[in-house]
């Protein structure tokens, strides 16, 4: 376990705790570390129990600390990692393109979730490793059929190695969470304030790689 706190005296207008989980090797670690520090590195090291990392981002005039766990995927690790989730507000569950057994993990990582987190958590999915393409053995489509079937959030697929979809990733939970913390802001309530706002972000790079769910 690693990571440091954030000065108290760093201003914020939101904090929010993203936990990431899914199988070992779909590549949790890298796609923090792209987020958080923009590097890729091919050495592989397991994570043991759980890494921490934050970032900040401003969205619309608020800055929003964004606060990752990064969760190991192995077994040994579970009684560790699911004592992360309660005070979790967002959960990526992450599985790899290339390897179908980490996608058949999803459905137990989301019952997981429905029993080691808060009732409101919210929960995306993101396919990683798309720059293996023709290592393919998930069609996007089935993503999305599993994300809608669970209620999720949404679904992207990413790769940290070329650095695709990944800031998008946590810019659209972000801005969901922001939007069910400031319910009187949006009239017509969250749900169509955040489709209407966060389109376009996903869009912009990967059109044909995301879907969002409800
Ligand atoms: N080609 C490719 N390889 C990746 C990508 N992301 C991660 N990897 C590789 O996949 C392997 C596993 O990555 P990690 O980030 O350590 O995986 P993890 O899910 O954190 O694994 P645990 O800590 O055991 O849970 C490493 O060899 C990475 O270099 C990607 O987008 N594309």
């Amino acid at each position: 376990m690693s990571g440091i706190s954030p000065p108290e005296d760093d201003p914020f207008d939101f904090l929010f705790k993203i936990i990431l989980i899914g199988d070992s090797n779909v590549g949790k670690t890298c796609v923090v570390q792209r987020f958080q520090s923009g590097v890729f590195s091919d050495k592989h090291q397991n994570t043991i129990g759980v890494d921490f990392s934050v970032r900040s981002l401003n969205i619309e005039g608020k800055k929003v600390k964004v606060q990752v766990w990064d969760t190991a995927g192995q077994e040994r690790f579970r009684t560790i990692t699911q004592s992360y989730y309660r005070s979790a507000h967002g959960a990526i569950i992450a599985y790899d393109i290339t390897r179908r057994q980490t996608f058949e993990s999803v459905p137990h990582w989301i019952h997981e979730v429905e029993r080691y987190g808060a009732a409101n958590l919210m929960v995306m999915l993101i396919g990683n490793k798309t720059d293996l393409a023709e290592n393919r053995q998930i069609l996007f489509e089935e993503a999305c059929t599993l994300a809608e079937k669970f209620g999720l959030l949404a679904v992207l697929e990413t790769s940290a190695k070329e650095s695709r979809n990944i800031d998008e990733v946590f810019l659209l939970m972000t801005k969901e969470l922001i939007a069910r913390n400031t319910l009187h802001f949006h009239k017509d309530g969250p749900r169509n304030s955040f489709a209407l706002d966060s389109r376009p972000i996903v869009a912009a790079k990967e059109p044909e790689k995301n879907c969002l769910c409800g």
